[in-house]
């Protein structure tokens, strides 16, 4: 009998859930036995602003370690989690089917975010969903809220906030989506680049998981955030940054076409650049990594004001 596969996860009721799922199709696909093993990791227990801690890249980081250190033998992450810059020693193996990609609204009384009277809070501790919702120009207070899913929907009830903006997948994983009172069309708030998808990592040497590991794989989840990210990584941008882009694989005349929507956003919303492309899902890096490049010429850097966290982070990266 071979030993069980570790699967290493954050602790988090969100990541435990998911990690569970990856889990549960590693034993249906490759009929092995799969152990969740968890790890914590400093963005869990510090309260601090997620910017000032290096950004969601913490999250990760730990994992990773774990992995390299042989204590787990794969991975589970958000992939809008993960920092664009490869990871020495580590292989992105699986990126499984998507999730819905869109932000939704929880707000009071299941109201939108139209019928929340001007003046009301909205808690997220997103600059990118911040800067999309100053730029609707409803006339609402943006309040920094951070913490799990939980607590941030608590803080309705607790009347510190009317409404929160979280992201569908992650509420959809919880069994928590009859509590959204809106869903966000990409029209207006497009989601961070790898929203609502799965990565599952494990180390590189390791060549024989590396291949079972790629049943979970879903070719067209993995072109759209390839090109997202490349964006990102164009852009020299972090996770923080008030950035969004979404890409959708179609059916098109020629067969399938990847198509690739991006925002840039000055941190207050009042400025943006907003620019789509398309080509091929076999060339998501180069569409995406052109997209970011035309923004760049219309001066997206310029809207991005203030520290950047993602800014040592620059190296682009092909997702081949
Ligand atoms: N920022 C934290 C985070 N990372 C992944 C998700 C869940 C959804 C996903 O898989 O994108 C969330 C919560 C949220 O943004 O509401």
């Amino acid at each position: 009998m071979t030993a069980p596969l570790r699967l290493g996860t954050r602790a988090s009721a969100l990541a435990t859930t998911q990690s569970g799922h990856v889990a549960d199709a590693l034993r249906a696909r490759l009929g092995r036995e799969v152990e969740l093993v968890e790890v914590t990791t400093h963005g869990d227990v510090s309260r601090a602003p997620l910017a000032q801690i290096g950004g969601t890249g913490v999250f990760v980081s730990a994992l990773r370690d774990a992995l390299l250190a042989g204590e787990v033998d794969l991975a589970v992450h958000s992939l809008k989690d993960l920092p664009t810059t490869p990871a020495e020693g580590i292989a992105l193996a699986a990126v499984p089917p998507r999730e819905d990609s869109r932000d939704v609204v929880v707000a009071r009384d299941g109201l939108t975010l139209g019928e929340l009277p001007v003046g009301s809070r909205v808690g997220t501790g997103s600059p990118r969903r911040a800067a999309q919702l100053a730029a609707l120009g409803l006339g609402l207070e943006i309040v920094p809220i951070r913490g799990n899913v939980d607590t941030r929907i608590g803080k309705i009830a607790a009347g510190e906030v009317d409404a929160v903006l979280l992201a569908r997948a992650g509420l959809a994983r919880l069994g928590r989506v009859d509590e959204v009172t809106e869903v966000i069309d990409p029209f207006q708030m497009l989601p961070a680049p790898g929203q609502g998808a799965l990565a599952v990592e494990c180390r590189a040497a390791d060549v024989s998981l590396v291949e079972a590991l790629s049943v979970l794989d879903d070719p067209a989840t993995r072109a759209a955030v390839t090109a997202e990210r490349a964006v990102l990584a164009t852009l020299e941008a972090g996770c923080s940054a008030p950035v969004g882009a979404l890409g959708e694989v179609v059916e098109g005349d020629d067969g399938e076409e990847l198509w690739v929507r991006a925002v840039v956003l000055s941190l207050d919303g009042a400025l943006s650049i907003r620019m789509s492309a398309t080509g091929s899902p076999g060339d998501a890096f180069g569409v995406g990594s052109r997209l970011g490049q035309e923004m760049l010429a219309d001066g997206a850097a310029d809207l991005m004001e203030g520290p950047q966290p993602g800014g040592p982070d620059r190296v682009g990266e092909q997702h081949a």
